[in-house]
């Protein structure tokens, strides 16, 4: 029985917000596709055992990788919305792979996810036995329009969070919540909203600001900023001391 945490990354979007004709997750960013610098962020971590991405059935790009940082990937085809995405591929995680088994679930839109920030998911899921998600504190004054695209009012902020990914959660847990949600005609957008919905409990982690999910071109910039910046620091750890980088 597998023990370890599986990873489910959705990489099945049209990307329509981005637009273009290549969806946004093969765009090369510091010379790989965005779905890669994903993929590896989370198959990096020694805790993570493996990865199912789930595609579109159509997609001609997906590369058909098999295995990436010496762990396997295995691939399946998703759904229309994000939430079908995901319960396919939790369904279509590898046998092995136990119903009370941790999965965490990572956009392939979001590149720049630091390893640190997973040591604390899994830490804080794994010590408390609840489901858990990287979230980042709004900083922002927000404001909700009125009908005539004028300020209708200031929303109060404390207490509010971004939600981000990944979100760890039980396996059975989450798709039993996921197919609940769904037969209810419910549109979720991130995995939380599906437990929350059952009443389980989720625990906020916070994450880094920069964990950015690539939507519109103006995030691209910055995220070959953020991965470039990431791959000279990964270069200069590397090369050993008292000599220059080539
Ligand atoms: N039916 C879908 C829709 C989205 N996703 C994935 O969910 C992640 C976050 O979704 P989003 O940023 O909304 O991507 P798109 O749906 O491609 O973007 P858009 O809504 O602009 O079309 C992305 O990695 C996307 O590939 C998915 O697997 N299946
Ligand atoms: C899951 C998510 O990234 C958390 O913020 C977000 O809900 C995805 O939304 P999208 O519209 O599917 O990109």
């Amino acid at each position: 029985m597998s023990s370890g945490v599986w990873a489910v990354i959705p990489a099945a979007g049209r990307g329509r917000r981005f637009g273009g004709e290549l969806p946004k997750q093969y765009l090369q960013v510091a010379g790989a596709p965005l779905i890669a610098h994903a993929l590896d962020a989370v198959l990096s971590h020694p805790a993570v055992q493996g990865a199912i991405v789930v595609i579109a059935a159509d997609d001609p790009h997906w590369p058909g990788w098999t295995q990436r940082a010496g762990k396997p990937v295995h691939a399946c085809i998703g759904g229309d919305e994000r939430a079908d995405s995901v319960l396919a591929g939790l369904q279509g995680l590898p046998r092995e792979v136990a119903g009370d088994a941790w999965v965490l679930v990572h956009d392939a839109a979001r590149p720049n996810l630091a390893t640190g920030d997973l040591d604390r998911l899994l830490a804080t899921a794994l010590a408390s036995g609840d489901g858990a998600i990287l979230a980042a504190p709004v900083r922002d004054t927000l404001k909700r329009a009125g009908s005539d695209g004028a300020i209708d009012r200031t929303e109060p902020r404390e207490q509010l969070w971004r939600a981000l990914t990944p979100q760890l959660f039980r396996r059975d847990v989450l798709a039993r919540a996921l197919e609940s949600a769904a037969a209810a005609g419910v549109a979720v957008t991130d995995e939380a909203m599906a437990i929350e919905r059952v009443g389980g409990n989720v625990r906020l982690v916070e994450g880094r600001e920069d964990n950015i999910k690539v939507t519109t071109p103006a995030d691209l910039a910055l995220v070959e900023f953020l991965l470039s910046r990431r791959a000279d620091a990964a270069g200069a750890a590397t090369v050993p001391k008292g000599q220059l980088a080539p």
